[in-house]
């Protein structure tokens, strides 16, 4: 029977143990001083756990189990936030003024213009995170819940006070509670109390004053390394020790290399907004210009010289970049990761699953003699059956290996679970009375631990170095043939001892290996190819031997450099394991802390690098690593740890997110090329047109059109194609770069604009509004088309753009005409213009068009010798 539906007294469930009236004294949040029986009671619920009804109802009451709600802005506040950027606030408030001085007209139309740029924004930005959303929540880390007395796998956001979970090694523990029942679970706490190794947890009560010395609690965020666990859960989300911890820290994403330099670009560009606009005011107050229409004219200024889109053209690329990425099935958990990506030149690898099929089969178990042997097979299936820790492709492969051998004889007793720095198991069984530990792991580690060795079925004979030599030179000979070895050990243990330790694993007799064949992943080598020849070099980081990485690469044909094993790296400073790293490609016995030591160490050397792996072990790892990438079946801490999940072990899949990132990137910079160019040359003409004419060469209300129109026609730039060229080689912000694409062309186009003014002055004597329409036209039509030719460092008609963005510039350009030269626009101030004008203006937008697309070969970076690069890349690669 459910107890819980019977108790459904939520408040004193939230008081919960918390409880002062009815906890022993000094308990509060100690929640681990009650006996299991009381713990139970007081949080409503029985060992079936509880009823999907109750649940649900205790989800509303408690919130869902986040430990910090989710900073996603919703649309409200979102709107809010911009309404008080400053300019806006101004705008707003120069509207309202002209409303007051009853020119309703500008007041409405400087609050249309507003009102459509803000949706525009934030409309594009909100259904971009929500796609993006959706994508993340479909990799989120799921628990084993029990509910109606039945286990169920539920989202992790979903456990509430109550629950019973069901935790196994490589679980992420998804709130803070006790242990009810334990199999040899072992956790790893040091998020919470700094300590590195793992802590055995089982049932209470304790009477711990810290959560670091209390042996039944778990608590939210740290894993399961080994083991079982039934787990009480006591308090979720914010209310548990890690969320309390991140709410303290407001722990914000640190922003990666190009957001910052984006940051800075954008300081930059606000400092010369601010310096050129008080010049114009100032100016045109001194000229004795009216004084309101000179201070909207240099608000509106502003308000087209800040890349005010920036923020939202770069979640949209994002959001566009993981929804193409995970049609690539690539699933990206943090969105700027994908610049981390596109930058990554550097991506280390582990072997299992990534390079091999991980089909590991058992292909043998031979003894001393080399033949295979009964004994080491049965001790290595106790061995792999009894063992409470992560069981691994190894264990599955003895264990279908021996699928139709009885154990029945066999009676577990206790284990020592396996963990990668010592890399061995050992599990303490009795067949007949008599009581053996049976260790198994790497044959190094078992060999060193042993000192008699098993002789056919007779006794054991002493381990010499002669026989030492034959055992050695066995495992060499499997191992240069690409497989892999387990050494299987025993020794007999005292009849009244029933609890081994890390210290029993020695003066052991050596019965033999367990030989497994997993064959290389044809795909891996082309993968590996695609990748070098786009400028990201491979490196294979595993904790498997030498011999056994040195036959991958062989058989994979990739190129390799150089060794370093784990004891090598442990001798290591970190400044000359940076040297080392560089140099070398594989990394041979490393623990999962070494792993971590040569991401930072590569990272230090100036590196963006990315790690991909799938164990427990290789969470630390990934956390570290600039792009940390995991697998769909990974454990759940290397699955949380990770930026990006790959749908398929494939390291083609990774070729692929790369190809986005730098596709990503690239977009983004065409917007930043057109905002430094075009429209940044535009509003500075105008600015300095605006002390020689004797008028504004535009009204206030014109500039905001023409900025609004201008954004729009930019909204199709996330969309767009990017050229292969562009995506052969790892990106880097070059301020340098930019900065020259700005001084050739910001001048180009200030060229063709004092030729307009000119023209329409002293060619034509225009009026100031014949003046204003001219230019108007002129600027957004060259404004907008210019990104045809600034998107493709290729000739324009070879790189064809992309079909939204043709469809958004045409539309806007389309736009701005109608309203500039039909009837519509009277209200604005245009006015018709005469043919002849319509004829010069349309030559001197086609020659400036002509001339930027000449240009622009020097603008642009080159990249003729990096795209020959990546096409002989692509042919080496097949
Ligand atoms: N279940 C096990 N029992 C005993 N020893 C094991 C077991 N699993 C792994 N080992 C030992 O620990 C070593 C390291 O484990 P493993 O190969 O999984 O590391 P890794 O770094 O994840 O390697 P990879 O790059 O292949 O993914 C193995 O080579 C093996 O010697
Ligand atoms: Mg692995």
């Amino acid at each position: 029977m459910i107890q819980s539906s019977s108790t459904p007294d939520r408040k004193a469930v939230r008081q919960g143990l918390a409880d002062p009236e009815r906890a022993p004294a000094g308990a509060q949040d100690r929640f681990w001083v009650y006996p299991t029986e009381e713990c139970l009671t007081r949080c409503g619920t029985g060992k079936d756990g509880l009823s999907a009804k109750e649940a649900a109802r205790r989800l509303l009451d408690f919130g869902p189990n986040v430990a910090v709600e989710p900073t996603r802005r919703r649309i409200l506040a979102k709107i809010g936030k911009r309404l008080v950027e400053p300019l806006i606030a101004i705008l707003i408030a120069a509207a309202l003024i002209s409303g007051a001085t009853g020119d309703w007209a500008s007041f409405g139309i400087i609050l249309t213009i507003l009102g459509l740029s803000i949706a525009l924004d934030v409309t594009q930005e909100h259904r971009a995170e929500a796609a993006a959303d959706a994508l993340k929540r479909s990799v989120a880390v799921r628990s084993t819940v029990e509910r109606d007395g039945k286990p169920l796998s539920l989202p992790v956001d979903e456990i509430v006070p109550g629950d019973i979970v069901l935790l196994r090694a490589g679980d992420l523990v998804p709130a803070d509670g006790i242990v009810l029942d334990t199999k040899a679970a072992h956790t790893n706490e040091a998020l919470l109390t700094g300590e590195p190794f793992p802590v055995e947890k089982r049932p209470g009560p304790s009477n711990a004053d810290t959560p670091a010395e209390a042996f039944n609690a778990l608590f939210g965020g740290t894993a399961l390394v080994s083991g079982e666990a039934t787990m009480l859960v006591v308090a979720t989300g914010a209310q548990t020790r890690f969320g309390g911890i991140a709410a303290a820290l407001r722990t914000v994403e640190p922003p990666t290399a190009f957001e910052r330099e984006l940051h800075a670009f954008g300081i930059l560009i606000l400092r010369m907004t601010a310096f050129l606009v008080l010049f114009v005011l100032l100016a045109n107050l001194m000229l004795h210009r009216p004084a309101i229409e000179s201070f909207l004219f240099a608000v509106a200024l502003a308000v087209g010289l800040t890349p005010e889109l920036l923020p939202m053209i770069m979640t949209v690329t994002l959001s566009r970049g993981a929804v193409r990425m995970a049609a690539r099935k690539v699933v990206v958990k943090r969105l700027s990761a994908i610049h981390d990506l596109g930058a990554m030149d550097v991506l280390c690898t582990d072997k299992t699953g990534t390079l091999t099929e991980a089909s590991i089969a058992l292909v043998g178990h031979p003894d001393l003699n080399g033949v295979d042997s009964e004994r080491v097979i049965e001790l290595a299936t106790v061995n792999s059956r009894f063992e409470s820790g992560v069981r691994s492709a190894l264990d599955d492969a003895i264990l279908a290996h021996a699928e139709d051998k009885s154990l029945d004889a066999w009676r577990r007793i206790a284990d020592v679970p396996f963990d990668f720095e010592r890399r061995r198991v050992s599990v303490l069984a009795a067949k007949d009375g008599e009581r053996i530990l049976i260790v198994k792991g790497a044959p190094e580690e078992i060999l060193a631990r042993c000192d008699r060795v098993d002789q056919g079925t007779s006794v054991a004979i002493a381990l010499d170095s002669n026989v030492r030599m034959r055992l050695e030179r066995l495992l060499e000979e499997k191992s240069t043939q690409g497989l892999r070895c387990l050494g299987v050990a025993w020794r007999s243990i005292p009849a009244d001892r029933d609890r081994p330790a890390v210290d029993d694993e020695q003066d052991l007799v050596f019965s033999g290996y367990c030989v497994f064949a997993d064959p290389p992943k044809a795909s891996a080598a082309q993968a590996i190819a695609r990748l070098e020849a786009v400028g990201v070099k491979i490196k294979i980081i595993s904790g498997d031997a030498a011999p056994v990485l040195h036959h991958i690469v062989g058989a994979l044909d990739v190129p390799a450099h150089g060794l370093l094993t784990g004891a090598e790296i442990a001798k290591l400073g970190d400044e000359a394991l940076a040297v080392r790293a560089v140099q070398t490609d594989l990394f041979a016995r490393v623990s999962p802390d070494q792993k971590t030591r040569i991401v930072r160490a590569l990272q230090a050397q100036g590196h963006t690098v990315g790690f991909i792996g799938d164990g427990i072990n290789d969470a630390p790892a990934i956390k570290a690593a600039d792009a940390g990438l995991s697998v769909d079946g990974a454990s759940d801490v290397a699955r949380a740890a990770a930026d990006m999940i790959l749908l398929e072990h494939d390291l083609g899949v990774v070729a692929d997110g790369v190809a986005e990132g730098r596709r990503t990137y690239a977009n983004i910079m065409k917007y930043i090329r057109m905002g430094t160019s075009s429209n940044f040359g535009n509003m500075l003409s105008m600015a300095f047109a605006s002390l020689f004419l004797p008028f504004l060469p535009l009204t206030p209300i014109q500039v905001l059109l023409n900025n609004l129109l201008y954004d729009v026609s930019e909204t199709g730039i996330p969309f767009d194609n990017v050229d292969e060229r562009e995506i052969a080689r790892p990106h880097t912000w070059n301020m340098h770069e930019l900065l020259r694409f700005s001084l050739i062309m910001g001048p180009l186009s200030s060229v063709f604009d004092i030729a307009t003014f000119v023209v329409l002055l002293q060619g034509f004597g225009a009026s100031a509004e014949v003046f204003r329409t001219g230019w108007f036209v002129e600027s957004t039509a060259t404004q907008i088309l210019v990104v045809f030719l600034i998107r493709t460092s290729l000739p324009a008609w070879i790189s064809g753009p992309n079909k939204v963005l043709v469809a958004s510039s045409l539309l806007t350009l389309g736009v701005a005409l109608l309203m500039a030269l039909s009837p519509m626009g009277m209200g604005l101030g245009f006015v018709t213009l005469p043919w002849p004008i319509l004829a010069i203006l349309a030559v001197l937008g086609a020659g400036y068009l002509l001339m930027a697309e000449i240009l622009k070969r020097f603008a642009l970076p080159k990249q003729r010798s990096i795209a020959r690069r990546y096409s002989r890349g692509l042919k080496a690669a097949g």
